[in-house]
């Protein structure tokens, strides 16, 4: 029976990764020189999704696919896909479906912006994951047609990363992705720890796709900011959507998740977190609150009531919540402790390390540690006897 929504897709910004289509000149991305000087080219795509209630469900999905490149349309695309799902059970939908995507540039704009001859620019036919929310609309953004230099949010950003520090990022990666076996990777820690930046870098790295639950619940509430959905709602509002996302990234795989900050107070959460491997990223408070401080508070509803400089205001809820919170973070497979790795690599401070550098150390020992299954923090020990309710857990209630 064909269940009742009629929903749009929300799909993940997400890479293609055109490195390899470089290597293999037989390969399917073919750049003519004009389209390789573009530096970031745009690809939205919204589509419609009529689910059915059947174990598993395959339609061709009619895509409108819009480009644009540095906010003007420079591309029209013709595309076509098809779209490949698990069950749908109501009244919760399970979230995970394919979207395979044939994409072919049809015309462009010059840089000058006049309509040229279509450019022989092939992406290739690839599976992305979708989120699909309980309501709101489903669109899809790719960044493609354009070389990993380019692209890479290493080199990019806001901490560009060194060639050698890329390299062995990429090596360390290369190392850790078949202990990963496919498995989700779930970054938890304090508001500013900066599970958005490493989680981006190593999704890029690892080939793996990215999510901010933080930004899923905000798309599932409407395009809400989360600011406003504490305001409007409240927290517990809040909380059980963010619990929702976290069910249904759940069922995806090969996905990097940061978390929101407080995902951790909630048992069932680690439920679904469990399905891959969380890593705790532990930053000292000081260098939190600098962060912090740096960008503000307004986006922040936690840390925003108390009065005083940004700093202040930010340092002591900080410290209030990581009391409350410090046993539920350790529950995670991994910490990735920001002093430790400033010691063993001779810092003084903690800011001297860049986000790229974080992930090299959070690639190598605190993930394959935890990763094997004979280590004694190993996730496979670790959760053996007890599901989802670890010993620290038990104290630890919403
Ligand atoms: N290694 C680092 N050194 C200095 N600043 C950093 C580092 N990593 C992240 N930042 C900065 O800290 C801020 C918070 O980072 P980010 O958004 O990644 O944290 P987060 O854990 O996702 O936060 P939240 O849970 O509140 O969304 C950003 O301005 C980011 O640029
Ligand atoms: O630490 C927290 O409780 C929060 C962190 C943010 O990521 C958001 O999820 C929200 O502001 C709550």
């Amino acid at each position: 029976m064909e269940a009742k929504l009629a929903q749009s897709l929300q799909f993940s910004t997400t890479c293609i990764d055109s490195e390899k289509m470089v290597r293999k000149p037989s390969g399917l991305l073919l750049f003519s020189p004009r389209a390789s000087d573009q530096k970031r080219l745009q690809v939205r795509i919204s589509s419609h999704l009529q689910p059915t209630r059947t174990a598993s469900w395959h339609k061709p999905a009619a895509l409108k696919v819009s480009c644009s490149y540095k906010n003007f349309p420079a591309v029209w695309v013709k595309a076509s896909g098809t779209l490949k799902g698990k069950a749908i059970l109501e009244p919760k939908c399970k979230a995970e479906a394919h979207l395979r995507l044939k994409m072919r540039v049809a015309t462009c704009l010059s840089s000058h912006g006049k309509p040229t001859r279509p450019k022989a620019i092939k992406v290739p036919s690839k599976t992305y994951p979708v989120f699909i929310p309980s309501s709101g609309p489903i669109k899809f953004r790719c960044f493609c047609f354009e070389p990993l230099e380019h692209n890479s949010i290493l080199k990019s950003g806001s901490f560009p990363a060194s060639f050698d520090e890329a390299m062995t990022l990429k090596n360390k990666s290369e190392e850790i992705e078949p202990y990963l076996n496919g498995r989700c990777i779930y970054l938890v820690g304090m508001m500013g720890s900066g599970k958005t930046t490493i989680g981006r870098i190593l999704s890029e790295v690892l080939g793996y796709s990215f999510f901010d639950c933080d930004t899923l619940i905000e798309h599932t509430v409407g395009g809400t900011s989360v600011a406003e959905i504490f305001k409007l709602y409240g927290e517990s509002f809040f909380r059980d959507n963010e619990t929702e996302v976290l069910q249904k990234l759940s069922l995806m795989h090969r996905l990097v998740v940061s978390t929101g900050g407080g995902a951790v107070i909630r048992p069932i959460n680690w439920k679904y977190m469990q399905k891959g491997i969380s890593v705790w990223l532990d930053v000292p408070l000081e260098a939190l609150a600098r962060r912090i401080a740096a960008i503000g508070t307004e986006s922040r509803p936690l840390l925003h009531h108390d009065s005083g400089d940004a700093y202040a205001k930010a340092f002591n809820r900080l410290s209030t919540l990581l009391e409350e919170r410090g046993e539920a973070y350790a529950n995670a497979n991994a910490r990735v402790s920001l002093e430790n790795i400033a010691s063993k690599l001779g810092y003084i401070d903690v800011c001297n390390l860049t986000p790229t550098v974080i992930a090299i150390e959070k690639d190598s020992d605190a993930v394959k540690e935890a990763l094997d299954p004979l280590s004694e923090v190993g996730c496979a020990n670790k959760w053996s006897s007890q599901p989802y309710v670890s010993r620290h857990m038990v104290s630890v209630h919403e």
